[in-house]
């Protein structure tokens, strides 16, 4: 209910053509990051959208710095740029990226899961529940241009989508890593992660915590395409060519056929999963792992 209400106040405020400043017109051309114009750009301040709608698809930017991670705020902008865009019959496909360097994503926000009360955490939940749902279940091909490290909720982003290119830099680990917080990754994250790698792979890498390098996660499946940093945006449009030559209708079906079973199990036990998510997360212990873990990222600087 909370995250309905504030995705119809975020709707209102947020998702508006992007503009050069205050008092811009709305839908004309506006600056991208990293140089150049874009024309009829739009999206919040988080997420930039950049639509080719002449070739059926648009480049969805994250930009929440420093590290992209998942906080709030971010998780329904990005539901919203994503309900826009499967809402327009001119788009097919999306490409997901990261407008932060070296980084695609870090995960689910820590600061959202530590020193927050119950309804918080269940809000929270809901909202990392409903990204999921979204993206996994789009009827937009969705690729991932992987142009950074991506951890535990950075990874599920990842894998959430149909076709995965990452960087090849021995830098940008992916993976599901909870168990090294002292946390457990819950069962949609594993089942996703089962669907992409197969049981024992999956099996092995959940209770490690591993995360893959490059070269291990083309091995392993966890991308399918491991490219030059600079030609991870390059290739992520080459590999679209291939899936919009599929007559749509016929892929979207396929897409629900693979991946209902999975989705269903979360809808049918949404409830239940956020009131463990919140009595998991409310414990002394987790708080007390996931404290010292927000420290030690702190200390690394020093
Ligand atoms: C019994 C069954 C019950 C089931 C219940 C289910 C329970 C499941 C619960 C939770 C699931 C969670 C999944 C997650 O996604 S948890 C998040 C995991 N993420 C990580 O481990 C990544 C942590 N970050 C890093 O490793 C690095 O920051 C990195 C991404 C590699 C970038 O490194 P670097 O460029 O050096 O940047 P810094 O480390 O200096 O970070 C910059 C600032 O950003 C803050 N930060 C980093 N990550 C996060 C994050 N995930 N959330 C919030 N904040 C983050 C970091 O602290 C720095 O902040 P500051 O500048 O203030 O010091």
């Amino acid at each position: 209910m909370a995250l309905a209400v504030g995705m119809r106040v975020l709707t209102r405020s947020l998702l508006r053509p992007w503009v050069r400043g205050p008092g811009a017109t709305p839908g004309r051309t506006g600056p991208v990051a990293g140089g150049g114009d874009c024309v009829r750009c739009f999206g919040s301040p988080r997420v930039l959208v950049e639509p080719d709608p002449a070739a059926g698809f648009a480049v969805m930017k994250m930009r929440n710095p420093p590290v992209n991670s998942l906080s709030l705020e971010f998780l329904t902008e990005m539901l919203i740029s994503l309900e826009k865009l499967e809402s327009d019959k001119a788009f097919h496909a999306i490409i997901i990226t990261s407008d932060c360097p070296g980084i695609f994503s870090a995960g689910l926000d820590l600061k959202e899961m530590c020193g927050r009360d119950p309804t918080h955490y269940a809000e929270y939940w809901k909202a990392v529940q409903e990204l999921w749902l979204r993206f996994y279940l789009s009827h937009l091909v969705v690729i991932s241009a992987i142009n950074g490290v991506s951890p535990a909720g950075g990874c599920l982003l990842a894998l959430s989508s149909d076709y995965r290119v990452l960087a090849d830099n021995p830098k940008y680990a992916i993976g599901l890593n909870e168990t090294l917080l002292g946390i457990v990754a819950p069962f949609w994250f594993k089942d996703t992660l089962v669907n992409t790698v197969g049981h024992r792979v999956a099996e092995r890498a959940l209770q490690l915590g591993l995360l893959f390098p490059p070269a291990e996660a083309l091995r392993v499946g966890m991308v399918d395409q491991v490219v030059p940093e600079d030609q991870v945006q390059s290739a992520a449009r080459s590999v679209l060519a291939q899936w919009l030559a599929i007559p749509g209708h016929a892929r979207q079906l396929t897409k629900t056929l693979m991946r209902k079973p999975t989705a269903d199990r979360l809808l049918k036990e949404r409830d239940a999963d956020i009131q463990n998510f919140v009595r998991f997360i409310s414990r002394d212990a987790i708080q007390k792992a996931l404290r010292t873990y927000l420290e030690k990222l702190k200390q690394k600087k020093s």
